[in-house]
């Protein structure tokens, strides 16, 4: 259930064989705006039918603010509103997973999923695949700015990556996107409208909001769900699997008494199983801007996120890059600066912050109270000290000096530490990555065993960013289309626990 990234993986693979019927439940519309389709509008999806619109709690270490929490309510999920970046996170996040016990989703044991999902034409066959459903496209149409923005980090000497998603996954680099033909290409469009006529084993349920899942004697039976205003319920003969993501999967296991025992207590829910795990351990990438002023417009108009990035470590001694630099095209965050500009991002890619989701009520129609806890780890502070300090370098190089007139923020004022870590506080925002909240484990935090079955329920499964032990350094949704392949396979490989 959730047709999101991992919801359409999960439900195409598993209906093509034709003994076994599917039944995917969606709570969004089965289609949503125009907008959806073109590349460079789906900034102004952001609070419309097609998101579940969260708003998180005040964030103590971001001055009070409560932040806008986007996720994508409809067929395709959250990569139908999503900047369509395709983007793994490093091997070696991948084999910190394995090493820390989620055996058998190391780096070597992803592979073949990461590949299973893409057609990635011209890279090398090692570690690209040709042939998948999501149609990954390179820097095909550079525009002037980014041409500038490339030179840019040429100038500043940094490693040149030619393909991020290949053997070389740090420095500067094109960026991938899944646009085809000038559109959007969701988890739905690749995995769920092709075949969608001629599987007559798949059934897809939009406008269908489970309520909470059907558990007796440790099994899952099924599910709960409200279509056209009336109560339902669907048995399953085989598993349930449970792709609603890193908020919507441990929100649906709480309200069905699976969860840390005492807090589903406390809003009268019988406890099925305690797993104080469920719903912590939450991550995102704090996000931070520095904004110059442009004469006239550098976006081009077919992205927002353009084609360009870099992975960078800002300690030689770590294993992986812990900064992501993005440029955008316009100034986007805020929306009181003018409209002429852009801006060089950066995320702290390994955040060391944990938030929580966790009930605000037992009834499952009201949303989680969801605190991503950003910037409340003082290492990803220094991250992103270091990451602004990059970015102004970037900013500031000979390549970008056509492009660059005033800095709008921090502002050419902010320049100690202090003044930069009040900015960071005030200016910081949700990359909107959210992940970990059912993570995998057999420790006492664990949600779901390395075959992603919930610990203490049969017939039952996640799959989505919530099972990440940590978040990637990178934009998740490549990685959740991997999460979606490998957990298709491991059921039809092993099937009902
Ligand atoms: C604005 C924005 C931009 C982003 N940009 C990028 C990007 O450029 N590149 C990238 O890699 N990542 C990006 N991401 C993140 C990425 O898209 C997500 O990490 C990924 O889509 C998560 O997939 P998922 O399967 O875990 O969850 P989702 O795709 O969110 O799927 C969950 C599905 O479950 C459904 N659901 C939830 N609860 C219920 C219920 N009770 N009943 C029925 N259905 C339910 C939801 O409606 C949804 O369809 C972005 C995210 C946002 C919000």
């Amino acid at each position: 259930m959730g047709a999101g990234t991992a919801g359409c993986v999960v439900a195409s693979r598993l209906s093509e064989d034709p003994d076994v019927r599917v039944v995917l439940l969606e709570a969004g519309a089965a289609d949503g705006p125009e907008a959806m389709s073109v590349p460079s509008t789906w900034p102004t999806l952001l609070g419309t039918s097609v998101d579940w619109a969260y708003t998180s709690e005040p964030q103590t270490a971001l001055t009070g603010r409560d932040l806008t929490y986007p996720r994508g309510r409809v067929l395709g999920g959250t990569s139908s509103i999503n900047g369509m970046v395709h983007l793994r996170g490093h091997r070696a996040n991948y084999d910190g997973w394995s090493a820390a016990g989620a055996t058998g989703w190391g780096y070597e044991d992803l592979l073949p999923y990461f590949c299973r999902s893409e057609h990635a034409v011209g890279r090398d066959e090692r570690y690209r695949g040709t042939g998948g459903p999501m149609i990954v496209t390179g820097a095909e149409d550079v525009q002037p700015f980014e041409s500038a923005a490339f030179d840019a980090l040429a100038e500043l000497g940094l490693p040149v990556s030619d393909d991020l998603n290949g053997a070389d996954q740090e420095g500067a680099g094109w960026i991938e996107q899944n646009i085809v033909d000038g559109h959007r290409q969701s988890a739905a469009d690749a995995y769920i409208r092709p075949i969608l006529a001629h599987r007559p084993n798949l059934t897809v349920m939009a406008g269908a909001l489970v309520r909470g899942l059907v558990i007796s004697g440790g099994r899952c039976r099924g599910v709960e769900y409200v279509l056209d205003g009336a109560r339902r319920r669907i048995e399953a003969t085989r598993d349930v699997v449970l792709c609603a993501g890193a908020i919507g999967s441990p929100h649906l296991l709480m309200v069905s008494g699976i969860g840390p025992a005492d807090d589903l207590r406390r809003h009268g829910i019988d406890v099925v199983a305690d797993l104080p795990g469920v719903g912590r351990n939450l991550q995102d990438h704090p996000m931070a801007r520095v904004i110059r002023s442009t004469a006239g417009p550098a976006a081009s108009g077919m992205a927002v996120h353009r084609l360009l990035g870099a992975l960078l470590r800002t300690t030689r001694s770590l294993d992986a890059p812990d900064v992501q630099i993005f440029f955008f095209d316009r100034p986007f965050y805020p929306a009181t600066v003018p409209v002429d500009g852009y801006a060089v991002a950066v995320a702290a890619a390994r955040p060391h912050s944990r938030g929580t989701v966790t009930l605000a009520s037992a009834d499952p129609a009201v949303a989680p109270r969801i605190d991503p806890g950003l910037l409340t780890d003082d290492r990803d502070v220094a991250v992103l000290l270091a990451g602004l300090r990059m970015a102004r370098e970037i900013a500031g190089t000979r390549a970008l000096a056509g492009w660059s007139e005033e800095e709008l923020r921090p502002g050419p004022d902010i320049e100690d530490q202090s003044r930069l870590r009040e900015y960071l506080r005030e200016s910081v925002h949700s990359g909107a990555h959210p992940a970990g909240t059912c993570r995998i484990g057999d420790d006492d935090q664990g949600v779901v065993d390395t075959e992603l079955r919930v610990r203490g329920i049969t017939h039952l499964r996640v799959a989505d960013a919530s099972v990440m032990p940590d978040l990637v350094g990178a934009n998740p949704n490549a990685t959740v289309l991997a999460i979606g392949e490998r957990a298709a396979a491991l059921i039809r490989e092993h099937g009902a626990p």
